[in-house]
């Protein structure tokens, strides 16, 4: 698995997998999910080592989800709702802080799901972005939007660092891989509803289940 993170980015490739991510009866698959991920760390690690703190955080998550997935309970970890009825059922959830089960499914996938209302008004801001808009300025403010929320002043400040190095808006949409800025747009606003739907969809489940805050 690590390997593939070094590959190409596509930016279709993972709206792909997004579009696959939801049964017909809205449940997320969790494979697609996953490999949603995989091809977002491809595009990070693309970018430099300065984000390498960022990528091995979400590749150790991702790791731990697969091991689940492949594990000897793999049958309950084909969605998010199978997941986190299993874990809930059977007491596999730290619920109000860190105990016997400090790297459950459910945490993990916790942390990848605010993660993705990042991605979301990022991608969000990039769509509408102009010309000379700053992807540094986009990213930052997506992220204390989001993410910043859940995170200690030290990696606040790490990440704000890192932000301060990404590309241009022209190089950033050229490794999208997707053609000119018009079709990158375009590729967008695709993608953006399905972003939405399979992060509103956790969104409401983890509420329901009033995890929203796990440890
Ligand atoms: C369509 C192409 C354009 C966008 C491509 C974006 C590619 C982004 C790929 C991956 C995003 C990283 C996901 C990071 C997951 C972070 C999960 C998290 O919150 N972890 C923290 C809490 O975990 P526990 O300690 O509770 O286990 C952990 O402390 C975090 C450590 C690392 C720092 C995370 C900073 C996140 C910044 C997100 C913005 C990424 C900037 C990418 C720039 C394109």
């Amino acid at each position: 698995m690590a390997g593939s993170e070094d590959q190409k980015f596509s930016l279709q490739e993972v709206l792909d997998t997004f579009k696959l991510c939801l049964s017909e009866n809205k449940e997320v698959y969790l494979e697609q999910y996953v490999a949603g991920w995989r091809g977002l760390v491809k595009f990070l690690n693309s970018l430099g080592s300065v984000f390498g703190f960022i990528s091995k955080d979400a590749v150790s998550k991702i790791q731990i989800l697969v091991n689940y997935m492949n594990g000897e309970n793999a049958s309950h970890y084909a969605t998010v709702q199978s997941m986190v009825k299993y874990e809930l059922d059977n007491n596999l959830v730290d619920v109000n802080k860190k105990g016997s089960h400090p790297e459950s499914g459910c945490r993990t996938l916790l942390r990848l799901h605010r993660a993705l209302r990042w991605l979301e008004l990022f991608l969000d801001r990039l769509r509408t972005s102009t010309e000379d808009s700053k992807t540094s300025a986009l990213c930052a403010e997506a992220y204390n939007e989001s993410l910043a929320q859940h995170h200690p002043w030290m990696i606040r400040k790490a990440a704000g660092m890192a932000f301060l190095v990404l590309p241009g808006r022209q190089t950033f949409f050229e490794v999208m891989n997707v053609g000119p800025p018009e079709q990158v747009v375009a590729k967008l606003g695709e993608a953006l509803p399905l972003i939405s739907e399979v992060y509103q969809i956790t969104e409401d489940l983890y509420a329901q289940h009033n995890m929203l805050d796990l440890p």
